[in-house]
């Protein structure tokens, strides 16, 4: 499995208690795997993907991303897994004004120390796969709509080839249509790239496109 979440339990400090966000939560997704978690607002999806980025970390219970158990990592290497091997997706695009959509993603491999000239071939065909033809490649954010953003934010996460995908509802800024082709982009680049892809989401008319739906309800996981 390439993502792996064993037993795992989150708390929050809450006044003299503390909250059970996730409760004995146990989650394995596969290569190529698209899975959606729905849930009512407040029941702990967006814990379960900080959780799975290893951007929290659990009371009790381990998370493994591709095969590496990220318990006994320090802070610096949780944070080289997460560049190296997760790609994360939240609800607004979080591009850079000042860049264009191609390079948003040619800023990631500076970062990650590729040569500029594998960068900007890796940027044009990640963005062509995501459907952003070459003069919308030269646009800045403000250029682009909603949706185009979003396909930006998608083809920036997978720059890194990452083996987990994590996707905190996409599709909450777009219109029906735009919302129902970013879910079907997901889809086919969990798919294609292999990933593990776990997507947190309201819309329930986006489910078909997932291989398996879970529903978080009070900080536990089940199949819906
Ligand atoms: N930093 C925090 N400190 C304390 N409690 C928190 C914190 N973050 C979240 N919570 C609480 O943990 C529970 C789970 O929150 P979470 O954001 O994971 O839910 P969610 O299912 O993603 O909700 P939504 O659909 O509204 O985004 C909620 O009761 C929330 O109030």
């Amino acid at each position: 499995m390439t993502l792996t979440l064993t037993d795992v339990t989150l708390t929050y400090p809450d006044g003299d208690t503390r909250l059970t966000a996730l409760d004995h939560v146990t989650l394995d997704v596969a290569p190529g795997e698209f899975a959606a978690v729905v849930g009512p607002s407040g029941s702990g999806k967006s814990t379960l993907l900080a959780v799975a980025a290893t951007l929290l970390t659990p009371d009790s219970g381990t998370v493994a991303i591709a095969g590496r158990d990220t318990s006994g990592l320090s802070r610096g290497e949780r944070a080289h897994l997460r560049r190296d091997r997760v790609g994360i997706v939240f609800q607004q695009a979080n591009l850079i004004p000042a860049l264009t959509a191609a390079e948003q993603l040619e800023a990631v491999g500076h970062l990650r120390g590729d040569r500029p000239r594998a960068g900007r071939e890796r940027a044009r065909a990640l963005l062509d796969a995501v459907g952003l033809d070459a003069a919308k490649q030269r646009r800045r954010p403000h250029q682009l709509s909603g949706g185009e953003r979003q396909r930006v934010n998608i083809a920036r996460a997978l720059f890194a080839e990452p083996a987990v995908l994590l996707v905190d509802e996409p599709t909450s800024a777009l219109d029906h249509d735009r919302g129902a082709r970013v879910v079907a982009l997901l889809a086919e680049v969990t798919a294609r790239h292999g990933t593990a892809t776990v997507m947190v989401t309201h819309d329930t008319a986006l489910l078909g496109r997932a291989d398996r739906v879970l529903t978080m309800a009070d900080g536990r996981l089940t199949a819906a």
